[in-house]
């Protein structure tokens, strides 16, 4: 790849076209190249385009790649730059993850309009959120909440909130960060009690399997204990088989003595139940662990949990 120019496919939100520069900041520094080095090419997906339903009936996650890792195995670009959040944990043939950036915070932010906090919202008030996680934990705190649809890029949804459609919004702060709008949140929660989306602050880059120049390309810029927590969190996802249709959440990180910890949940849409686990282990184990905490909830939850609103 080196002379060449070395195209970078992103989707054309706010977010994601800082996402992508700032990959593209980080290969200028790890290789010494120029700008001009680099083309950034937007590509609009369905999920940019469909934005009057929920996430979960459209199709889920791979809405917002399909169309960027089309792009990518038809060689249009050389690697992609998305939210690991966004991503499947199959891969379409012929493609694989070869990098994950350094993890912003991983915390999602509430931000609110009529009150700064959920617990001060006021009974029966409106939240929007286009999330399964998100409804399914503010439901499990406040089943008063009348929890509404917001979809669109996160522009989109500020602007929602600031028409008065809701009295407030979640959102990841990595987004609000990447942008310079963390000023927006008015609260911040606490990761424990409201875990992340698996994948939630990673930017990953994705590449053609057998491309090798874009693969050591991309290694220079590659993150270790991201991409451990990352195999955990995805693990954990691929064995519920989750998509957008689930809630679910997970969040791993090194512990100070290099092990790795690993928090995952499952819930009902309506809060109503709640399954979780922590498990520990060494860094190798990070498959296992993500897997293995899988099942564990899964067997918490029995037979039926995901009876009548799997598909
Ligand atoms: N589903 C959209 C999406 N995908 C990734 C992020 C945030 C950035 C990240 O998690 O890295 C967002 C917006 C949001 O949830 O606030």
């Amino acid at each position: 790849m080196s002379g060449a120019i070395i195209r970078i496919g992103t989707r054309g939100s706010q977010l994601a076209k800082a996402q992508a520069s700032e990959v593209r900041a980080r290969l200028m520094v790890a290789h010494e190249l120029p700008e001009e080095a680099f083309a950034i090419e937007v590509i609009s997906t369905s999920g940019d385009r469909i934005l009057d339903r929920p996430l979960s009936e459209v199709g889920g996650k791979g809405l917002f790649t399909k169309e960027i890792e089309m792009a990518l195995a038809e060689e249009r670009i050389d690697i992609a730059v998305h939210s690991s959040k966004d991503m499947a944990t199959a891969l379409p043939d012929g493609l694989e993850i070869s990098a994950f950036l350094p993890r912003e915070d991983v915390r999602d932010v509430f931000i609110g309009r009529t009150a700064p906090t959920i617990a001060e919202l006021p009974e029966g008030a409106t939240v929007g959120t286009a999330s399964l996680r998100r409804q399914a934990m503010l439901k499990r705190m406040r089943p008063d909440l009348n929890v509404i649809i917001f979809r669109g890029n996160v522009q989109t949804r500020l602007r929602k909130l600031e028409e008065g459609q809701a009295d407030g919004t979640l959102l990841a702060i990595a987004g609000l960060n990447r942008m310079a709008m963390t000023n927006v949140a008015t609260e911040i929660l606490d990761p424990d009690a409201f875990p992340p989306a698996p994948g939630q602050g990673a930017v990953c880059i994705e590449s053609r399997i057998g491309d090798e120049r874009a693969k050591s390309l991309v290694a220079a810029i590659a993150d270790e204990a991201t991409t451990i927590a990352l195999t955990a969190e995805r693990a954990f996802l691929a064995e519920l088989d989750g998509s957008c249709r689930t809630p679910i959440a997970a969040h791993a990180r090194l512990n100070d003595d290099g092990t790795l910890a690993l928090h995952g949940m499952i819930l009902k849409p309506d809060g109503s139940e709640m399954h979780q686990t922590r498990r520990e282990g060494v860094v190798e184990d990070a498959e296992l662990i993500g897997r293995l905490a899988g099942r564990t909830v899964l067997q918490a939850a029995g037979p039926g949990f995901f009876d009548g609103w799997a598909n």
